[in-house]
């Protein structure tokens, strides 16, 4: 939903009481990361699952457990084949609007030719003659952090705009995209690069590596993984040297299982002297193509702070450094860009923030900044530091999840019961990781595992509400472990001729379902019955009711109504 530009300054931030309910209630929030609903089925994760408490909210209250949709256009992705993802899952869930996200803004922005006028490409731009143009990035057709034909498009377009020397560091994926689709993007990006060279344009791919093991941390879970890239796409060095990135990918997968796409190695391609073809240089231009800012903030920082500490970078060459993005608005981070942002605007926690609502906030570091910098609109901080407490609990590093399916939920949900207790918050907000963490693994049994964890914590939070007289609201961002195996059209598992499936490692396209409910909820508050086609973002306009306050008129309408009770 576009803004008028301008409006929203004269906007009061006052809120008006709302006339049934009242203030002062400790709100519960949950989001269960990757938690969607499917029909019963063997690898629906979350319906084997041991899973009481959440199947006592479906079944309790009919009228105050819904679904509702977490993806495509309702989040504001391009289309309605897109699955959701936290980004624009919590962004939809903590602003109360729809905003155009990342994806649809560059697709804008490559369609029309604007991204070769904006700043970000101009400055860019002044290295071409002399310097190498690189493009890292995640190299599939997932459309959660990237895209792999806007990839094209992009390579295209630079070329046509002077561009003569292009070098591209691949991350593979395997987590947005099927494990082993690895093979096919790059045999799909060597073409291209093949056509431009028939140009003149010298263009390789220069080194690459599994998103999950290379670049691609967030939150600063890891700088090892991040030192990792860097190594080879800066320095040129690799523990795996090979001619060509489909041989790497290939060999490398062949040679391990555990080098599955997420967790690839990092190799750099070599020339026949066995130089690598494509480390950064002073002079060079740089641009990371992901459009989302969580997993490329950590490759930001290192590429354009002049002192960083995290690790030895070794080399820090003066490169022209552009993001798709900027990642961080509030750390104007990085300050070249080639698409603006969003800008989400007047999100709920502003909102309640200038009302006086205290709120308390907290996941475990792999999703902590959902919880707090995507439920803020992408931004880091505090709106008002007297009224508000984010705490992070430090996630299992070196380990992938499966190996630890329960994660931090417990310790979360430990968390958010102390905070709400406490009597010093009025929304207390967590997101629990598991059915999505794990899930991304592609592990069966390890999923089962981390959904029923998922299960426990919630029961923790939802018993310290009924302690205070509170409310709780349960809900998720999108889907992930309700759906694990690749189906054909029809719904049914795609098997092999030894009766193997492949795992879903993906979000889905399903809705998530919505809750609510606790002592402190007015007898007569229900799900509306008028909202048929309501989304994630929904839920502020909702959130802000049940703290007592009529939500800002702008806001997607509020998924609940209150009738009076008759005595
Ligand atoms: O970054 C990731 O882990 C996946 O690409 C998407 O998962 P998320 O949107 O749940 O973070
Ligand atoms: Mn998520
Ligand atoms: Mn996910």
């Amino acid at each position: 939903m576009a803004r008028r530009p301008g409006a929203e300054e004269e906007r009061p931030w006052g809120l008006a009481e709302h006339g049934r309910l009242g203030k002062r209630k400790v709100v519960g929030v949950v989001v269960l990361d990757g938690w969607g609903e499917a029909p019963p089925d063997p690898f629906n994760c979350i319906h084997v699952a041991d899973t009481p408490t959440l199947d006592a909210l479906k079944k309790g209250a009919p009228e105050r457990w819904r679904l509702i949709k977490a993806h495509g256009t309702a989040v504001g992705l391009p289309t309605d084949d897109d699955m959701g993802n936290s980004e624009v899952g919590h962004n939809a869930l903590g602003a109360g609007q729809i905003y155009a996200q990342g994806a649809k803004l560059v697709d804008l922005a490559l369609d029309s030719g604007k991204i070769y006028e904006g700043e970000g490409f101009k400055y860019i731009q002044q290295s071409f003659d002399t310097g190498t143009l690189h493009l890292i990035g995640l190299l599939s057709d997932g459309g959660v952090h990237s895209r792999i034909d806007q990839l094209q498009l992009l390579l295209k377009g630079a070329s046509e705009h002077g561009a003569k020397r292009i070098r591209v560091h691949i991350l593979t994926d395997g987590r947005d995209v099927l494990d082993g689709s690895s093979v096919t993007f790059v045999e799909t990006l060597e073409n291209d690069l093949a056509k431009l060279q028939e140009k003149g344009v010298d263009a390789r791919i220069a080194s690459g590596g599994g998103r999950m093991y290379v670049t691609m941390d967030r939150y600063e879970n890891d700088w090892q993984v991040v030192k990792r890239g860097w190594d080879a796409q800066v320095l040129g060095e690799a523990p795996h040297k090979f001619p060509s990135a489909l041989e790497a990918v290939k060999k490398l997968r062949d040679d391990d299982p555990k080098a599955n796409d997420q967790y690839l190695p990092p190799f750099v391609v070599v020339d026949e002297s066995g130089k690598p073809v494509g480390p950064i240089v002073d002079g060079d231009a740089v641009v990371t193509f992901n459009f989302r800012a969580d997993r490329m903030v950590m490759l930001a920082k290192a590429l354009e702070y002049e002192d960083l500490d995290k690790f030895d970078r070794v080399r820090f060459p003066r490169i022209r450094y552009a993001g798709m993005l900027q990642y961080d608005g509030e750390l104007k981070l990085p300050s070249h860009y080639l698409v603006a942002p969003p800008e989400i605007e007047r999100t709920s926690g502003e909102y309640l923030a200038h009302n006086g609502v205290r709120t308390y906030a907290c996941s475990e570091t792999v999703k902590f900044g959902h919880v707090t910098f995507f439920w803020n609109g992408n931004r880091s901080g505090y709106f008002n530091p007297n009224l508000e407490r984010y705490e992070e609990i430090p996630s299992d590093t070196g380990i992938p999840f499966n190996v630890q399916p329960r994660m931090k939920a417990v310790e979360v949900a430990e968390k958010a019961r102390d905070a709400i207790l406490s009597g010093k918050f009025d929304q207390v907000r967590v997101n629990i990781p598991n059915a999505d963490m794990v899930g991304h693994t592609g592990d069966l049994e390890a999923t089962i595992a981390g959904c029923k964890a998922a299960d426990e914590a919630v029961k923790i939070i939802l018993d310290a509400i009924e302690q205070v007289g509170g409310i709780f609201v349960v809900t998720a961002d999108h889907g992930n472990a309700e759906d694990m195996v690749k189906r054909d059209k029809s719904g049914k598992p795609i098997r092999d001729k030894d009766g193997n499936v492949q795992p879903l490692t993906s979000h889905t396209l399903n809705p998530v379902p919505i809750a609510i409910g606790g002592p402190g909820l007015a007898p007569g508050a229900t799900f509306r019955e008028d909202l048929p086609d309501a989304g994630l973002a929904n839920v502020a306009a909702t959130l802000i009711n049940l703290h007592g306050f009529e939500a800002p008129r702008h806001y997607e309408p509020t998924l609940i109504q209150v009738s009076p009770v008759p005595f």
